[in-house]
């Protein structure tokens, strides 16, 4: 399978500090991608230097195959959609949507007029007075329409209704399926999303702690919940990412699988295993600050925390 977009190494420094940090990731051609993890991760830097619009301070990126910064044919092929966009002062919606299609030879029309339609964006107002959730709403209709065989949307949610994020989910699936591309699609609204991604990034302070396909993320960790000492217990010497109490009660996840005669000791003690949900992933792997020991586990599994 071709990669759409390899970043081998690449460090982006601002000064004193690191925004990514030797970051490996490779998205295949005709996938869609979620890029998770917390505030400050690094996604917005990571997705400009995709999009051409910033350099790694050390490192390679290939989009299509070929270095995006500055380079006119990469970024003919690509629609970034951030979600501090800027527009002219005067710009109302139907200036958009005439000049949109001059920076995207694939823009569907179609596309376009449902989203606009059905986020009931307001024609005559100009986009400087836009409520947030009508800002987020335009940034969706120039991301999905232009169709760019590499699509990158930054927080595509902020502000948007519960119906209107539920027409983005419909019109992303089944545009998609029309018409395969690679997209990635960086949001705080895990579970919301989750349904979307064949594949997972997780940064965690500029470095990637998990990459892999979506179907497999199940098996990357898991939840344990049961009495305090019990849970301490079965996971004195596994990698606990996080943990909660209540009562006498404890929840960890785990990095990991559980073996066979835990799992049975567990269930002896009335614990309860379950995979960790993506959303508990990102969660925990957000709150672990991890030790040198636990790194060697997680490249001998191929995952990095
Ligand atoms: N131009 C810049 N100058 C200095 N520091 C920067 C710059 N851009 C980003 N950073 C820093 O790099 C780190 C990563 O920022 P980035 O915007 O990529 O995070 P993010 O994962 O997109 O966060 P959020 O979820 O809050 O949008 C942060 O610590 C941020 O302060």
């Amino acid at each position: 399978m071709t990669n759409a977009i390899d970043m081998q190494a690449v460090t982006r420094r601002f000064g004193e500090s690191t925004a990514l940090d030797a970051v490996d990731v490779t998205v295949p051609e005709g996938s869609i991608c979620g890029l998770l993890g917390r505030n400050g991760a690094g996604k917005t830097t990571m997705m400009s230097i995709i999009a051409g619009q910033d350099r790694p301070s050390s490192g390679r990126v290939e989009v299509l195959g070929q270095e995006p910064f500055e380079n006119e044919s990469v970024l003919a092929m690509l629609s970034f959609v951030r979600d501090n966009q800027r527009y002219p002062d005067d710009y109302r919606l139907h200036h958009v949507l005439r000049i949109a299609p001059d920076f995207a030879p694939h823009w569907s029309e179609e596309v376009a007029a449902e989203l606009v339609d059905g986020f009931r964006i307001p024609a005559r107002t100009p986009i400087k007075k836009f409520s947030r959730g009508q800002l987020s709403s335009v940034a969706i209709v120039l991301g999905l329409a232009s169709r760019a065989p590499v699509t990158l949307l930054d927080e595509p949610y902020l502000g948007l209704d519960v119906t209107a994020r539920a027409l983005f989910h419909d019109m992303l699936l089944r545009d998609y399926a029309a018409h395969p591309r690679t997209i990635v699609l960086s949001t705080h609204l895990v579970q919301e999303s989750e349904a979307l991604f064949d594949r997972v990034v997780i940064l965690d302070g500029g470095t990637v702690r998990v990459s892999s396909e979506a179907e497999d993320v199940r098996d990357l960790a898991f939840t344990l919940s049961g009495a305090t000492d019990v849970v301490q217990g079965l996971t004195a010497r596994s990698t606990v990412l996080s943990t909660h109490t209540v009562a006498g009660l404890m929840s960890a996840t785990v990095w990991g699988a559980l073996d066979d005669e835990s799992r049975t000791t567990a269930r002896d003690l009335g614990a309860r295993v379950a995979p960790a949900s993506l959303h508990e992933l990102v969660a925990a792997i957000g709150e672990h600050r991890p030790e040198p020991a636990d790194l060697a586990l997680h490249e001998k599994k191929g995952v990095r925390a």
